[in-house]
């Protein structure tokens, strides 16, 4: 190449990593080093030495997470390990319940990581060699369907991950309260039909054959887990989620290492009471044996996995109805 080419072959990777760095912070990290306009006139600069040198365009760039393509469909994506889904309780003998045939099944007591319950849509990433080559939708838990264009435009899911592993991470795609209000306010103005609940709203938008559409919703993800455990060298779920996390995943901070099913109580009600004020929805707690060998053992029935258990809250909307209901009487 000529030399000239050389220093902007260098500016672009500069400018690429620059402006991934600072979309991590502000997207997966919630915590922005520069301001909005210092992203935007880099970004602006990588734009034009793209347009001049196409051949310099790469997939993690930051310009190619829109596509510009409408899709006429969705392919078919063959789950190879399976999206299971989880057993509801609805109470705290059922949790007691759980953790007595847990016991029995292991012969010991065990440690329980457990996480809020994103009310979003099950989504499944695959990364070779670091890069994201694959974003599929959970489905029927065997057959999705491939949303890659939609999914390269959520700002916190990593284009390339911060080592160049080979892994299938698994998460919740959602839309922020915020998001969800803005966007049915402007709905209402256009004379649109509204969406009922954010996980409704995250859905359409991730259904959508146009990506520009996906890329105005503000979608954004929590990664907890991968197809296969092998693939990370933590052994507990705990450590998998920091792992994920360093890995450039954004993982909920709200999850907690329990070392008893009390503990897994107190944090149940404590979140019962702090869910109002979460940026996201919760429909609940999942409780997950913390050691992989131990999940493992306890295995998976035709549907969901012995090892873990989804305790789900009470609708917030009803209970206000019921207590209006009182009220009135
Ligand atoms: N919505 C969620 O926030 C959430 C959902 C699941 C699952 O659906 C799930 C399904 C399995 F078969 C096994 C583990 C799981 O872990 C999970 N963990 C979470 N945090």
């Amino acid at each position: 190449m000529k030399v000239v080419e050389q220093s902007i072959v260098k500016r672009a990777k500069e400018l690429r990593n620059q402006l991934n760095q600072y979309s991590y912070e502000y997207y997966v990290k919630d915590d922005p080093s520069v301001e909005d306009f210092v992203y935007d006139s880099l970004y602006q600069e990588l734009v034009k030495i793209e347009n001049n040198h196409p051949e310099l365009v790469s997939e993690d760039s930051p310009t190619q997470r829109v596509g510009g393509r409408v899709l006429e469909g969705f392919e078919k994506v063959e789950h190879d390990i399976p999206l299971y889904s989880l057993n509801d309780v609805f109470n705290k003998e059922d949790i007691i319940a759980f953790d007595k045939r847990v016991q029995k099944a292991l012969n010991r007591q065990v440690s329980y990581t457990c996480e809020l319950k994103i009310d979003g849509l099950s989504v499944s990433l695959r990364y070779e060699n670091g890069k994201l080559v694959q974003g599929a939708t959970r489905g029927d838990g065997t057959v999705g369907e491939d949303i890659t264009e939609n999914l390269r435009t959520v700002r916190s899911i990593p284009l390339q991950l911060k080592n160049s592993v080979s892994l299938e991470a698994r998460g919740e795609c959602y839309m922020p309260k915020k998001s969800f209000m803005r966007l049915n306010q402007h709905r209402e103005e256009e004379g649109q039909d509204v969406f009922a609940n954010p996980r409704n709203a995250a859905a359409g938008s991730l259904r959508q054959l146009d990506s520009k559409i996906t890329a105005k919703r503000n979608l954004s993800t929590f990664l907890y887990s991968v197809a296969d455990t092998g693939s990370l060298a933590s052994s507990t779920q705990f450590d998998a989620l920091q792992e994920l996390a360093d890995l450039g995943f954004q993982t909920n901070q709200e999850r907690k290492l329990c070392h008893s099913i009390d503990e897994v109580w107190d944090y149940i009600e404590d979140f019962q009471e702090k869910r109002g004020d979460l940026s996201y929805e919760i429909d609940g707690v999942v409780i997950k044996v913390n050691d992989f060998d131990q999940q493992e053992k306890l295995g998976y029935t035709v549907k969901a996995p012995r090892w873990a258990i989804a305790y789900k809250f009470p609708p917030e909307e009803a209970q206000t109805t019921i207590q209006d209901i009182q009220w009135t009487v």
